[in-house]
């Protein structure tokens, strides 16, 4: 199936909904309801965002799962999505990406409405990207809504999907399958005054919002969820690929789904970090970045 054509009747069982006109004309038409589109991209890379040894498939949920975890950070109903594809010269491999794929684009309701295909050289590493386009709801949290005196919030647990002293991911199947939080992204959306993922790592992106925002954020290690008992809160806020949501609220508001107050904003600028009521300094390194 290594061949453009194979691949693109492979795809045609995937993209059945209407507006992807059965993958035979040169662009999807969409029909819209009056609003505002979110619009995210993100490409991952072999030896870069996956072990090249990852199985296929998770390869192909991850990417959708990537993606819709950006749409969850702003509140937003997936819509549709579109797929550059650089074939791997393996039919098998990307048959099994497809049907990855598929999985996350059903199971969260966001269609394939088309794309692009192309080959690589041989032994180029492998380069895969979604774009994905959501409806916004009434509320757009951005990254720049904190306001002094907001609490901190985060989703689920931090730090299952960093490498172990194995070298291996310490949870494998939230490293292969992250699960982006979007019903809860929805919910939260109405209430906060900031959202956005945690992908590169829970302090770099708390800072990122800290910047974004002109405040200042302290977080307490000790309030951090980690994914595993007794996993240092240092490496778990810095080892990233969470797919989990960091939010804020107006101080005394409850958020609507599970999270757990990791600390607050206030005026000034920057990230601190607290244990035990004393300040820590912080890492050298926040999280991950490319380069
Ligand atoms: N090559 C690019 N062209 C245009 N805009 C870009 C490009 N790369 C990044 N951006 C924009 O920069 C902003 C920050 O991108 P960044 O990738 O850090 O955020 P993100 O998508 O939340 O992160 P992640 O990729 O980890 O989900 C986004 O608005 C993104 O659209
Ligand atoms: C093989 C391998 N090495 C390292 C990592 C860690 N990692 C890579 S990119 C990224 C953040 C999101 O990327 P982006 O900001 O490009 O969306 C993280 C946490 C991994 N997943 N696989
Ligand atoms: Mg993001």
């Amino acid at each position: 199936m290594s061949d453009e054509f194979a691949f693109l009747t492979a795809l045609r069982a995937i993209a059945t909904h209407p507006a992807a006109a059965g993958l035979a004309d040169d662009t999807a038409v969409l029909d819209v309801a009056a609003g505002r589109l979110v619009l995210t991209s993100d490409t991952m890379v072999a030896g870069v965002h996956y072990r090249p040894h990852d199985p296929a498939d998770s390869i192909g949920w991850k990417l959708a799962a990537v993606n819709l975890s950006d749409l969850a950070a702003k509140g937003a109903v997936p819509v549709g999505c579109l797929l550059n594809y650089a074939l791997s010269g393996d039919a098998g491999w990307d048959r099994a990406f497809l049907a990855g794929l598929n999985q996350a684009l059903t199971r969260f309701a966001m269609p394939l409405l088309g794309g692009d295909t192309v080959a690589m050289p041989a032994g180029a590493p492998r380069s895969l990207t979604l774009t994905a386009f959501g409806q916004a709801q009434p509320n757009v949290p951005l990254r720049t809504g904190v306001r002094p005196g907001d609490t901190l919030w985060v989703t689920g647990t931090i730090g299952g999907a960093g490498f172990g002293p194995d070298g291996n991911p310490r949870d494998l199947a939230r490293y292969l399958r992250p699960q982006p939080r979007v019903a809860e992204g929805q919910a939260i959306a109405a209430l906060a005054t900031a959202m956005m993922d945690v992908s590169d790592g829970l302090l770099i992106d708390a800072r990122r919002m800290a910047g974004a925002s002109n405040v200042a954020i302290t977080i307490d290690l000790d309030a951090v969820p980690l994914a595993i008992p007794g996993l240092d809160p240092l490496e778990a806020a810095t080892a990233g690929d969470d797919y989990e949501l960091l939010f804020t609220l107006p101080d005394g508001a409850v958020p609507p789904v599970p999270a757990t107050r990791i600390g607050a904003a206030s005026a000034g600028n920057g990230l601190t970090l607290t244990a035990g009521g004393a300040p820590v300094p912080l890492p050298g390194k926040l999280g991950y970045s490319h380069g």
